[in-house]
């Protein structure tokens, strides 16, 4: 098994290129399924997860040609309605599939993913959703099986739709279905997350009537037919973020090239409260840092408050803070995995419930460390950047999941990252 060799110490300096984002990557290739003519897309990250969505899809019988950042999906003859256990079990997002399947094809059979690393991460808004659109859905052997062959014209039915707490995927699985249902659809507590807004604008140039995106009230007035287009991923966020931490804990100046400001108030604002400096133009954003932070603390929620997938970073920055902070998890209810590993180097953190308490330390020492999930394992390798001697990173095909070229990233800008 593959694992990342981290010789601290190193301040990161210069340029790095921010991919295009995971997370809107992943709906926006699934909603491929609800165009009849082809769909063309860039900025597709080289990541696992997006490995297997190609080939989840490619399974589907979406005629998919890749290239580089570059994917053209052809969906007109898709002769799999299913995503089996195999497929979920390897990337949860594999959800994604359900409500554009049921939507344009009638008939969906969806493995339900279970619980993972940070929760127990329940689909059951999405459910309710599709049907509160009047699919019939069973579950049965571990499948969510749904149809809507009962329904006038077999189509999804438009309805209004409370979300009792903020999902993005559920957001976006109902989004896509209701683009195809017969009538108008209202989704109220809808996530505001920009990869939402990244899919509405795409499936709203597929042909698709969407207003809201991007605020708690989404409506989707529904349309026969959607056609391919083409569409440019919004940048990762989440990437943008964990760079700018590990240059302002290593007291650098990294720009990052293709990152918004817009999308990050809340991460650059905690940013600025631990000291590092922070400057942006529409396209960039600069951090600098002498590496003397300041402890901040953290309340994850949705957006556009602070991202829990940016949580196990900022714990990183306050391990080796000076003073003290409280970092709070609000959506995840396992969301820790990374503090007993930090605390294998050094760390000092207590948790209790959904709160870490946080005391800086002046020095992380390296260790063989290893996370059960992406964030977790991003939070390990900016800790092995600032801590004395070598750290080593295992299970890091979590990283995989979500860092385009992760060590030739952090080794342009000055790091001394080795995969061996
Ligand atoms: C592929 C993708 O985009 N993943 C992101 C997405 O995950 P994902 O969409 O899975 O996360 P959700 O927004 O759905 O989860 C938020 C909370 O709602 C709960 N919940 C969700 C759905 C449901 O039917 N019932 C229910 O109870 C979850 O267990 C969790 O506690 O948003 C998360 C929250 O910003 C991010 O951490 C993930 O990186
Ligand atoms: C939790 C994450 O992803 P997923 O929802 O795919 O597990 C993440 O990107 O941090």
């Amino acid at each position: 098994m593959e694992k990342l060799i981290i010789q601290g110490g190193s301040r990161l300096n210069g340029e790095v290129t921010i991919s295009g984002a995971k997370n809107a990557a992943l709906p926006i290739l699934c909603a491929s399924l609800l165009a009849e003519t082809p769909l063309h897309l860039s900025s597709i990250a080289a990541l696992k997860d997006i490995d297997t969505t190609i080939k989840l899809l490619d399974m589907m019988g979406v005629k998919i040609t890749r290239n580089t950042s570059e994917v053209t999906l052809d969906a007109s003859d898709v002769t799999s309605f299913e995503a089996t256990y195999e497929m979920v079990k390897t990337m949860r997002a594999s959800i994604l599939v359900l409500g554009p399947l049921l939507a344009r094809f009638g008939t969906a059979r969806v493995s339900l993913p279970g619980g993972c690393a940070i929760g127990s991460r329940p689909v059951d808004l999405h459910i309710k959703g599709l049907q509160a659109m009047g699919a019939a859905i069973h579950i049965t052997h571990g499948y969510i099986q749904a149809s809507t062959l009962h329904l006038p014209n077999r189509r999804l039915q438009g309805a209004r739709y409370y979300m009792d707490m903020v999902t993005v995927t559920g957001t976006e699985n109902l989004m896509m279905a209701a683009a195809l249902a017969e009538g108008t659809t209202v989704l109220e507590n809808a996530a505001k997350e920009p990869e939402v807004v990244d899919l509405a604008e795409m499936l709203i140039k597929m042909g698709a009537k969407i207003t809201g995106a991007g605020t708690d009230v989404i409506t989707i007035v529904g349309v026969e037919k959607l056609n391919g287009t083409t569409h440019n991923v919004v940048c990762d966020r989440i990437e943008a973020g964990t760079y700018m931490v590990a240059a302002a804990m290593t007291g650098g100046e990294v720009k990052l090239l293709n990152a918004r400001a817009d999308l990050l108030d809340a991460v650059i604002e905690k940013l600025r409260d631990a000291g590092a400096t922070v400057t942006s133009d529409a396209n960039s954003i600069t951090v600098k840092s002498d590496g003397k932070l300041k402890a901040v603390n953290i309340r994850t929620a949705p957006h556009p408050a602070f991202p829990t997938d940016m949580q196990a970073q900022f714990m990183a920055l306050n391990v080796i803070a000076e003073g003290v902070s409280k970092v709070t998890e609000t959506i995840f209810e396992n969301r820790f995995m990374h503090v007993q590993e930090m605390q294998r180097m050094g760390a000092d953190i207590s948790i209790d419930g959904n709160t870490a308490l946080v005391k800086g330390i002046e020095f992380l020492d390296g260790a063989t460390v290893m996370a059960t999930d992406l964030r977790a394992s991003a939070s390990l390798v900016l800790a092995g950047l600032v801590a004395r001697g070598e750290t080593v990173i295992e299970r890091i095909y979590h990283l995989d999941r979500g860092y385009e070229h992760l060590e030739a990233k952090l080794n342009a800008l000055g790091a001394n990252v080795k995969r061996v």
